[in-house]
């Protein structure tokens, strides 16, 4: 049974805004209520889902939320605890916890998917033919995420959407429409979990709550290889001469990433002509270029009022966005990633897969549907690739300080090359040249600089100096 609404709803204001997938850290919260509470498993222990109207500055978002409730919480539930006994008060004889952590009640969901249940206002579906299985124990993954997401056995992962959207979720809509086409480079979907239009009285759409998917059990994320690759470049041992330093070749390490680089430059190009074939392309006017350069330049100023260390760059960053709508063009535009990062894909034997095709979570609904051009993808990944470049010389305590001026000549030498592979496998696979489009991918590059120190700033402090550091060469 649910404890009294206003014990739970207490508990979860305390406990929401410690979550690494909380959204709006930055504010305090306003008011928390309960949406809609579905009962999906009855007894002890009990599994609910929860719909939570979460209210700061005035907005108010939709959080989901598996709430399980035991009597007796076992020591190894201890840390996913919400509130309970002892202080509850009289009223209240029971832990909650996020059930996400509960192999014995994350098998539910299993179980709906397999036979298509509905529950409430919640919808199982899988897609034709799929055979789910449900006898598969969970376990949620360990990565920095936005969402939750759960790993059946070494066959399936079952992503919970944390702050929910208006409709059906980009990552479904896409990965769905993807696995329809036969596309080799994302991992195919077998089911999804979603709210009944009108489910929690709002429109005619169905919510996207969670999406099943092959899990890709010999997959390594881009971001660990690169940074593997980074440490041993960092580790090779034969220092040139002062005078050398310019002409640094960063093949020389053993693990070099340039050849992975140029393969998924090609993977990213199938992707894109994927997206234009399943979902079309148009073309922006050249007004609109200009306007997205002007809105490119109104983040930045908000983000250097919100952000002051960034402001040094600001000269240099707005160039780049007058630059473009100086040049601005017709521009052909299409369903992208929209948050294209190394941590965004898959290294297996098949070769490379993408995920997550949500788009960056700080932005709205519409925001991330908008149709945008492929390189903004390929600016996303050279992004990526400044960070990995340099974080271990501004996130580890591992990398001897004194080498710290070499270093950075060192990064920039690494982040140089797999940059240069990863376009030039883009462009050798059919996707634009970005050589040929130098304007609009420093305009692109630049944005999703500005947004990542906003978004450092407000998640994680102590990572600031990564995006910082990358621009003050970018911008030199
Ligand atoms: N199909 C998959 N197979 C193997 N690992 C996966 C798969 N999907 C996601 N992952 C792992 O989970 C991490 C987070 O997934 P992602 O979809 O990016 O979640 P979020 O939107 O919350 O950031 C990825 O970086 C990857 O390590
Ligand atoms: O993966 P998410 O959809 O949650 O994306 C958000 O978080 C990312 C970090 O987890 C963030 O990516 C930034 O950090 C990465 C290293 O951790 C780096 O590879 C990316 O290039 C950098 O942008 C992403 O911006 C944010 O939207």
């Amino acid at each position: 049974m649910l404890p009294p609404e206003s014990v739970l709803t207490r508990d979860l204001a305390e406990w929401l805004p410690r979550q690494r997938w909380f959204g709006g850290k930055d504010s305090p919260v306003e008011d928390l209520s309960i949406g809609t509470a579905t009962e999906l498993r009855a007894g002890d222990p009990g599994l609910y889902h929860l719909i939570l109207d979460v209210r700061q500055n005035g907005a108010t978002d939709r959080y989901q939320l598996l709430l399980g409730v035991r009597r007796d919480l076992p020591g190894r539930l201890g840390y996913a605890r919400i509130g309970g006994p002892p202080g509850g008060g009289t009223a209240v004889t029971q832990h909650t916890y996020d059930a996400a952590h509960d192999p014995d009640l994350t098998r539910t969901l299993l179980e709906h998917l397999a036979t298509g249940a509905s529950v409430g206002p919640l919808r199982f579906r899988h897609v034709p033919g799929a055979r789910i299985r449900t006898d598969l124990t969970s376990l949620p993954i360990t990565a920095e995420q936005s969402n939750t997401s759960l790993l059946f056995g070494d066959a399936y992962i079952c992503k919970l959407f944390r702050r929910l959207g208006d409709g059906v979720n980009l990552d479904l809509e896409v990965n769905l429409a993807l696995t329809r086409a036969g596309c080799e480079h994302v991992p195919a979907v077998h089911g999804w979990i979603e709210l009944a239009p009108g489910g929690d009285g709002a429109g005619g759409q169905p919510v996207t709550l969670g999406l099943l998917s092959d899990y890709l059990r010999t997959g390594a994320d881009g971001w660990s290889l690169a940074i593997a690759s980074v440490r041993d470049w960092f580790a090779h041992t034969t220092e040139p001469e002062d005078d050398e330093w310019a002409e640094l070749d960063a093949s020389a390490a053993g693990g070099d990433f340039a050849a992975e680089a140029e393969r998924l430059g090609a993977a990213t190009a199938d992707v894109h002509r994927a997206l234009a074939d399943a979902f079309g392309v148009t073309v922006l006017p050249a007004d609109d270029v200009r306007a997205l350069a002007a809105r490119m330049n109104e983040e930045l100023t908000g983000t250097c009022r919100a952000v002051p260390v960034l402001a040094p760059h600001a000269k240099a960053l707005t160039g780049a966005f007058i630059d473009l709508a100086a040049q601005a063009e017709p521009l052909p535009v299409q369903r992208v990633h929209g948050d294209y990062h190394l941590g965004q894909v898959l290294r297996s034997e098949s070769g490379w897969s993408l995920l997550d095709f949500e788009g960056e979570p700080a932005r709205t609904q519409s925001e991330r549907r908008a149709l945008s051009h492929p390189l903004r993808d390929v600016a996303g990944m050279l992004r990526s690739f400044e960070y990995a470049a340099r974080f271990l010389i501004t996130r580890s305590g591992t990398v001897p300080l004194e080498s710290g001026g070499h270093l950075e000549t060192r990064a920039h030498a690494w982040a140089a090359r797999n940059r240069a592979a990863f376009c030039r496998g883009y462009a050798a696979a059919g996707g634009p040249d970005p050589a040929a489009h130098a304007v609009l991918l420093r305009a692109f590059e630049f944005e999703k600089a500005v947004y990542e120190v906003r978004y450092e700033a407000r998640h994680r402090p102590a990572w600031l100096p990564v995006p910082l550091k990358s621009l003050a060469h970018l911008t030199a």
